[in-house]
């Protein structure tokens, strides 16, 4: 497969937008060094933009950004892709309403993650984002598509656009890229704020119904 003239004009398009969202996870503190990745599915093609493996983020612009098809292979760009590259495609090929995906390893985030402990809906910013508790994900080796796996099989029994995978860290999912971004700031903001309310004693999770009433609001209502 390759970069046709007909879809020329959209990889550019997506290659500055997935290199404009890669300037969000430092930005947040979400990532350090060159951890983390993000990548936006070509709309109506098999192929995905993603950043290139082991790149510093003051060097991904987009010319940066590859192109790769939703086995993984690499169709246009001049380095390899992300070394998460399979989980991003997995995620592209089981999940068609996906059009973005976010790796990081935000701080308290992933100290959820290696404690494989679900963040507990008990903020009504986690119902408004998130609709429940924050699920966590089976723990993975990278280099097959299993820890893609662990996501899809993870994330289909709940609303939230977040999953912890054990001893690793968050991959978030949205429409498009910018929606996995923010579901991924989200993330580690409420999963700082419900470990800073533990120091403090029990935390009590909101009723199923104010949850259900908060999720639709925000999804639904909130914003312009
Ligand atoms: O967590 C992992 C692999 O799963 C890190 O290596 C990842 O954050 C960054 O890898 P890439 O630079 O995208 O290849």
């Amino acid at each position: 497969m390759t970069i046709t003239a007909e879809i020329r004009e959209t990889v550019a398009g997506l290659r500055a937008e997935v290199a404009r969202l890669h300037a969000e996870l430092p930005r947040y503190g979400l990532v350090v060094w060159t951890a983390g990745n993000v990548s936006a599915r070509v709309p109506g093609r098999e192929l995905a933009v993603i950043k290139p493996s082991g790149v510093g983020y003051d060097e991904l612009d987009a010319a940066a950004m590859v192109v790769v098809d939703l086995d993984g292979r690499l169709v246009d760009g001049e380095r390899a892709p992300s070394s998460d590259t399979a989980a991003h495609v997995h995620v592209y090929r089981q999940r068609p309403d996906i059009g973005g995906v976010v790796h990081t390893h935000s701080p308290y985030a992933t100290a959820w993650s290696a404690r494989r402990e679900p963040i507990p809906c008990v903020l009504t910013m986690i119902a408004d984002e998130f609709g429940g508790d924050i699920p966590v994900g089976p723990f993975a080796l990278i280099g097959d598509d299993s820890i893609g796996r662990g996501i899809v099989e993870t994330l289909a029994g709940s609303r939230s656009p977040a999953v912890l995978m054990a001893h690793h860290g968050p991959f978030t999912v949205g429409p498009d890229a910018r929606a996995a971004v923010k579901a991924a700031v989200m993330l580690e903001e409420v999963a700082r704020t419900v470990h800073l309310a533990r120091q403090l004693g029990p935390v009590d999770r909101l009723s199923g119904a104010d949850v259900d009433r908060l999720f639709d609001r925000y999804q639904n209502v909130y914003g312009q």
